[in-house]
């Protein structure tokens, strides 16, 4: 497991676009190894922003967005097409306006999709979808070369919440209920499944977010601040802004 490392930038928009030509170099190096790219979005206010600074960028056409699969961390579950689902603010920022494969775009269930609208029932679906997409003889999840979560304020990262009952599932996929941000009923990847990831990118602007931050670098215990339990496998990268790094200790911070 890896290391954390900190680096951080002026203001939201240069974390942003940092954060952006971090993702498309990271595509393009992973399709050149591999052939494809897999990605876990995060929703919230600076991942839209990045999702736009993405479309930015001249090279994100150089990406194969017909060879990239997109996972998310979490869901609000509401019906399709809600505007505060993560999926459609992501396809709004960024995923209606590259040239994707919808067989690899992989949303968490919706309460009107398929499943219906039992949120059990919906994180059993996308743990299923995850598994078929795991390679064979691995375990039950897909090899993901970056995931990417938002910090909350009180330190929750996906829908994994302070002292909530998500931390005792194992499942790689847990309904949430209860959520103390609204909405109250969510999906979401658990810690376990979310450090499967090659590389995990915890991006959070603004100075609401620092105490937490600050905490969870300080080595807070995961169940009270969850982002102090992101570990990927072979990196965990903060992206901050110099408001949310506030309270990192000054010899783990490099800035850009
Ligand atoms: O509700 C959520 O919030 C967090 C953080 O959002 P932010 O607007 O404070 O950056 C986000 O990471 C998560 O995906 C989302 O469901």
């Amino acid at each position: 497991m890896s290391e954390a490392s900190v680096a951080v930038h002026a203001d939201a928009d240069l974390l942003a676009q940092a954060v952006a030509a971090r993702l498309v170099v990271k595509l393009l190096d992973a399709q050149a190894e591999r052939g494809a790219a897999s990605i876990v979005l995060t929703g919230g206010r600076i991942a839209a922003a990045v999702h736009r600074a993405v479309l930015t960028l001249p090279a994100h056409d150089a990406v194969d967005w017909s060879r990239v699969d997109i996972w998310w961390g979490d869901e609000r579950f509401l019906p399709a097409g809600d505007p505060e689902r993560n999926e459609t603010q992501a396809r709004a920022a960024l995923l209606d306006l590259v040239p994707l494969d919808p067989a690899r775009v992989h949303p968490m269930p919706a309460t009107d999709g398929p499943t219906g609208d039992d949120p059990e029932t919906g994180a059993a679906a996308y743990a299923e979808e995850l598994a078929r997409a795991a390679r064979p003889g691995h375990a039950a999840l897909p090899h993901f070369d970056v995931l990417m979560l938002g910090v909350g304020e009180d330190g929750h990262v996906a829908s994994v919440f302070p002292e909530h009952p998500v931390h005792h599932d194992t499942r790689p996929v847990s309904a949430v209920r209860g959520s103390p941000k609204p909405p109250p009923v969510r999906t979401t990847l658990t810690l376990p499944a979310i450090n499967t990831a090659e590389e995990v990118w915890l991006v959070a602007s603004g100075a609401d977010k620092a105490r937490a931050v600050g905490m969870a670098l300080a080595g807070a215990g995961p169940k009270q601040l969850p982002a102090a339990g992101v570990q990927g496998v072979s990196r965990t990268l903060w992206l901050l802004d110099r408001a949310a790094a506030a309270d990192v200790p000054a010899r783990l911070r490099s800035l850009r």
